[in-house]
């Protein structure tokens, strides 16, 4: 079975050792969810993952082959990827943009052909962006743009998909259309990794979590990992991980962090100690749904 694997990959830049010893591995029709606070290096280990950065110890593979003996036509082909920013170079249209991501699919001497340009249309379809097609993607919004990038490395078809925090700057309903997205990508077999700043997203689509720390990392299932205590610790705020029962869907849950305050007193601390001293009058509670 198809499986992409780190084993004790330590990377970073220079002579600064970012993370250290991380190792994982997830197959076919699985969703790793890497979740962690601001700077402690999700990044930096995709960028290892992609070739991008030459790891300092221990070696990635995809089916048991070392990724740094690869082409970068060969990662482009297997490995896809979603950056967190896009800086777009030149005023292509958008079905161009998509287009391109069956570039490593292509011959180095060939143009792309009528069924390239039908696969990247249908790419626009699936996440329902085709207006967006005639574009020139330099003139498109940033969420919209992260929809046309989605779409791109759906057209490249790839085994692996790398998503650094594929619904950052999108409206709430094009966030849930990417979770969706992701979903059916997995059930279709495709791996996918992601990033992301908002725990529930590893409820509603990932299979395994990895929590990154300063000082430590956890991998498991998402229940494993995304708790109460783990989230307190990992970020600081207090948060209760509610459940609700459908019959469509079964057990939904959510994160939801509690920002409590009292009323005409500006102080955190205050609050605190008062919610802590168990004085509910004294104290409004808003919670607040990331
Ligand atoms: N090109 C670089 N050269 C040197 N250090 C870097 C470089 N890029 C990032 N870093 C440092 O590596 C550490 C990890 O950064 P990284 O971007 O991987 O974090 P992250 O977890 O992805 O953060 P965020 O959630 O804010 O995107 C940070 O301390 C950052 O300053």
């Amino acid at each position: 079975m198809r499986e992409f694997a780190l084993e004790n990959v330590t990377c970073g830049y220079k002579d600064v050792t970012v993370l250290s010893d991380v190792s994982f591995s997830i197959g076919p029709g699985e969703a790793l969810c890497l979740l962690g606070p601001n700077g402690v290096g999700k990044t930096t280990l995709f960028r290892s993952m992609l070739g991008f950065l030459k790891p300092f110890g221990g070696r990635i593979t995809l089916d048991g082959d070392d990724i740094a003996t690869w082409s970068s036509r060969t990662l482009a082909k297997r490995i896809g990827y979603v950056p967190q920013n896009h800086t777009p170079p030149f005023a292509y249209p958008v079905l161009d943009v998509v287009t391109m991501g069956r570039l490593s699919r292509i011959s180095p001497i060939a143009s792309p052909s009528k069924r390239d340009t039908e696969k990247a249309a249908e790419c626009l379809e699936r996440l329902g962006i085709s207006h967006l097609a005639d574009k020139l993607y330099t003139q498109i919004s940033g969420g919209e743009r992260q929809m046309v990038l989605i779409a791109r490395s759906l057209a490249q078809e790839p085994e692996v998909l790398v998503m650094d925090e594929p619904t950052a700057s999108l409206d709430y309903g094009n966030q849930v259309k990417v979770l969706r997205q992701i979903s059916h990508l997995v059930k279709e077999g495709i791996s996918v990794i992601m990033t992301t700043h908002f725990p529930d997203h590893a409820f509603l689509c990932a299979t395994k979590v990895g929590l990154i720390t300063r000082d430590w990392v956890r991998f498991g299932t998402p229940d494993e990992v995304v708790t109460e205590d783990s989230l307190r610790e990992t970020y600081g705020v207090d948060v209760r991980i509610v459940k609700e029962h459908t019959c469509t869907c079964g057990t939904l849950k959510g994160c939801v962090p509690i920002v409590e305050f009292a009323a005409g007193d500006t102080s955190g601390e205050r609050a605190r100690l008062e919610h802590e001293k168990g004085t509910p009058r004294q104290r409004s509670h808003v919670a607040v749904c990331a």
